[in-house]
């Protein structure tokens, strides 16, 4: 790190209100020329509302931006990478037919490459930083590590000295994500500057030189992550002390068989076959985990399950047939944390209220006949709201103007109101913050205390590993396993997942059922 020259950015004072609450409240925060700099903070603290006023999809109300000294307004995401600053989005914004040179010939400021020019260019900055991306592949083909990368190349392409990576590791293998680090690693040698977005604390000391915490919009700490404690940042976080010791891990089933599903296949979205002869009981009480990198079909027996998704084979729930729509299963007891949560878990312009209610409006307590008893339901949504500690200016709200993480918490308290037998929990606790996946952890496995059965789809092999009893790992289309979670490790996992036979890893050897 160079702290001799001017900081590669320097904000002073931003403030960023939106109707009934203020999102940055008079945020500094100084980046230097080869830093790598962790932007921490609870769900709804601000760090979206930052991040897109840096890359100019938002005005500050109030403040200054400096770039190399300089004051500088950015009125736009193009103005943004004209600047040198490059986001590297969460989901790549890729043309999926295309190869990697012609995605990227359309340049990120807006102009268009030739495309053999750009190949060249994409070899020399992939081979300088060592992120292996071949020009000529198609997107299609590629894995969603690979195309995160591509993204890197984009903004190197346009070059960006400064590089905002928004949770990037939320898609990755644990393999994959040190190989990002590798490549953060190198440009932070050349002299770049990076912002990490993350909420997994593992991550941020390995990789970040420093960490700037937001709580309720305001800056409460900034530290250097040399001599940092996953504790105590957690504390800087949230404001209090945060258990991490691994939550449960008893290896076998502990009650009678709840779920058996037999030879389930389904073909996916372009009529591929998403699941291949999927077969597995989940017993009373367990929780059965879910590896696997996306679109292995963990989404598509989810989604079969849920009754979302036509498929082949048999599901009995309790000894009777699950069959019927998504509405049927939710009556017979299957309750849905959904993937895509802001579209398919929430209707955003409905408040938070009738987000709550979306599921059991027509039932008692919130209607007595065809009438709905709106005092029971705003009654039932601040008892939510409350016990998930869901950050939103009012239970009228419309649900789209809440951060990711306090969509998230609404759709648990709405699924998990009820007593469902069966929980489908798909990446339940992604963009949650610390303090929110720990309640979602309780919540869960107070939910199996009461005899429930969870079937967790998860791409954070931690989450995995401290709370399931078992964990398959879905490749292809077909299920390995599942195996008693006390047999496998990240590693074994990671290597499982990336397409590794059951048979050359560690703890995998035996437990895998034809
Ligand atoms: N366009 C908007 N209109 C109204 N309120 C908004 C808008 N965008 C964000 N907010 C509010 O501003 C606050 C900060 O949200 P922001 O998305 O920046 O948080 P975050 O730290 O990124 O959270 P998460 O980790 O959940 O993504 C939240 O209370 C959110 O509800």
């Amino acid at each position: 790190m160079d702290v001799a020259s001017p900081p590669t950015l320097q904000l002073r004072g931003i403030t960023k209100r939106f109707p009934g609450v203020v999102a940055n409240d008079g945020v500094d925060l100084t980046l230097h020329p080869g830093e790598v700099l962790a932007l921490l903070g609870e769900n709804g603290a601000g760090k979206s509302t930052l991040i897109s006023i840096l890359y100019g999809l938002y005005q500050p109300d109030e403040g200054t931006v400096e770039l190399a000294g300089k004051a500088v307004r950015i009125g736009s995401p193009a103005h943004a990478r004209a600047l040198g600053i490059g986001l590297v989005p969460q989901h790549p914004l890729l043309v999926a037919r295309h190869s990697v040179a012609e995605n990227l010939a359309l340049g990120g400021s807006g102009a268009l490459f030739p495309a053999r020019g750009v190949a060249s260019r994409i070899r020399e900055l992939s081979a300088k930083y060592g992120l292996e991306v071949d020009p000529a592949v198609r997107v299609a083909d590629l894995s969603p590590g690979e195309k995160q990368r591509v993204e890197i190349v984009r903004a190197l392409l346009g070059g960006a000295r400064v590089l905002i990576l928004d949770e990037p590791t939320s898609v990755l293998t644990p393999q994959e994500a040190q190989g990002l680090f590798r490549v953060m690693r190198e440009l932070r040698a050349d002299g770049r500057s990076l912002i990490f977005i993350s909420h997994k604390l593992d991550e941020v000391l390995d990789v970040a030189d420093r960490v700037t915490v937001l709580r309720r919009g305001k800056v409460v700490g900034g530290v250097p992550t040399a001599g940092a404690t996953r504790e105590g940042l957690a504390e800087l976080m949230v404001g209090r002390s945060v258990d991490f010791t691994r939550k449960r891990q008893s290896g076998s089933a502990p009650g009678g068989a709840l779920l058996s599903v037999r030879d389930l296949t389904a073909s996916g979205s372009r009529g591929l076959p998403a699941l291949r002869g999927v077969s597995f009981d989940l017993a009373r009480g367990e929780v059965l985990g879910v590896a696997g990198i996306a679109g292995n079909g963990q989404s598509e027996l989810v989604e079969v399950l849920a009754g979302l998704h036509p498929a082949t084979g048999t599901v009995t729930l309790d000894g009777q047939a699950l069959a019927g729509g998504a509405r049927t299963r939710f009556r017979a007891g299957v309750a849905h944390i959904p993937e895509d949560r802001i579209h398919s878990g929430t209707v955003p312009s409905m408040t938070v209220a009738e987000n709550v209610a979306l599921r059991a409006y027509d039932q008692p307590p919130l209607a007595r006949g065809l009438a709905r008893d709106l005092g029971q339901v705003d009654d039932l949504a601040r008892r939510e709201v409350e016990a998930y500690g869901v950050a939103t200016p009012g239970i009228h709200t419309p649900s789209r103007l809440l951060s990711g993480g306090n969509i998230q918490k609404l759709i648990l308290a709405r699924e998990l109101a009820g007593a469902p037998k069966l929980i489908l929990a798909v990446h339940p606790t992604y963009g949650l913050d610390i303090g929110a996946t720990d309640q979602v952890h309780r919540v869960l496995l107070e939910r199996t205390g009461s005899g429930a059965g969870v079937l967790l789809v998860s791409e954070d092999l931690d989450e995995l590993l401290s709370l399931s009893d078992r964990i398959g790992v879905m490749v292809g289309g077909s299920l390995l396993g599942p195996f008693p979670a006390r047999e496998v490790t990240r590693e074994s996992l990671g290597l499982l997942m990336g397409g590794a036979h059951p048979h050359s890893v560690p703890g995998a050897e035996q437990g895998v059922v034809a």
